[in-house]
């Protein structure tokens, strides 16, 4: 079967990336349906594409440190006698039209990602232990969390780490790396549900400076073995693992 991959660095969380390429459709004559779509991971479509020939038509979205990365491939069937020509014609064609529309859908998404709030978190690690904190007040007071908070708008995502943790804990903190992203199931600020995400790096303390709780009921340095017994923001739970991984590693 022929396939064309495509691959496309986009400037937006992983749910903006997802939304915004599936109202933008796939860019075919034929009328492409959705036949998967697993929200903000991964879809599917499938139909008639050029010529008539069933095209199917695959992208998968990960979250990585400069935004999402989105991986496409599209497979088509041969057709007729003179298949191999027209393969060789349609896949001029396909990289083509692919093209635009990806440039397209990157700014389109980049630009859409300027109105949705976006929420940064931080495992600040300290040896084998990483830093935990109890909300005090508001929907999820009493839940367990990675300190942090919304970016500002004209805010990078870094600058609002660093300053949302001097806010909260006293310290200045260094980014040393990316650790994941997952959806909020709730409303940030005023928009919609399920459509801001949360990007966690982690990061060290500075200088020797000890952290305090400016804005949380607790804080608690645990190692990875402690992690799951927490009551965390049911959210952040599919974060755990790759904090663990992190804390193993060192
Ligand atoms: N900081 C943080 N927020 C989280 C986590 N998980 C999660 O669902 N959230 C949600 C709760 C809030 O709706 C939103 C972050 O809001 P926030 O209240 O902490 O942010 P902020 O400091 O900028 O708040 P504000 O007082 O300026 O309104 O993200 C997490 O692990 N860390």
């Amino acid at each position: 079967m022929p396939r064309l991959s495509f691959t496309t660095l986009v400037a937006a969380p992983l749910t903006v990336a997802f939304d915004v390429a599936r109202a933008l459709r796939r860019p075919w004559p034929g009328p492409l349906e959705e036949v998967e779509s697993v929200r903000p991971v991964r879809d599917v479509y499938a139909g008639p594409g050029h010529g008539r020939r069933r095209v199917t038509h695959t992208r998968r979205y990960t979250a990585t440190r400069a935004g999402t990365l989105v991986e496409e491939e599209v497979a088509w069937v041969t057709a007729g006698p003179l298949g191999r020509l027209a393969d060789a014609v349609l896949r001029r064609r396909l990289r083509r039209e692919m093209a635009a529309h990806l440039d397209g859908y990157a700014a389109a998404a980049a630009r859409r990602a300027l109105d949705v709030v976006q929420v940064v978190g931080v495992a600040l690690v300290d040896g084998d232990r990483v830093l935990v904190a109890r909300r005090s007040g508001g929907p999820y007071d009493g839940r367990w969390e990675f300190p942090g908070g919304k970016v500002e708008p004209g805010e990078t995502e870094l600058a609002a780490l660093v300053r949302e943790i001097r806010e909260e804990l006293g310290v200045v903190v260094v980014p040393r790396g990316f650790v994941g992203e997952v959806v909020l199931d709730g409303v940030v600020a005023g928009g919609a549900a399920g459509e801001s995400t949360l990007r966690v790096w982690w990061a060290e303390v500075d200088t020797t400076a000890a952290v305090t709780a400016h804005e949380h009921s607790e804080l608690r340095w645990v190692a990875a073995g402690e992690l799951d017994s927490l009551d965390w923001i049911p959210a952040d739970r599919p974060l755990l693992p790759a904090v663990r991984a992190l804390l193993a590693d060192r």
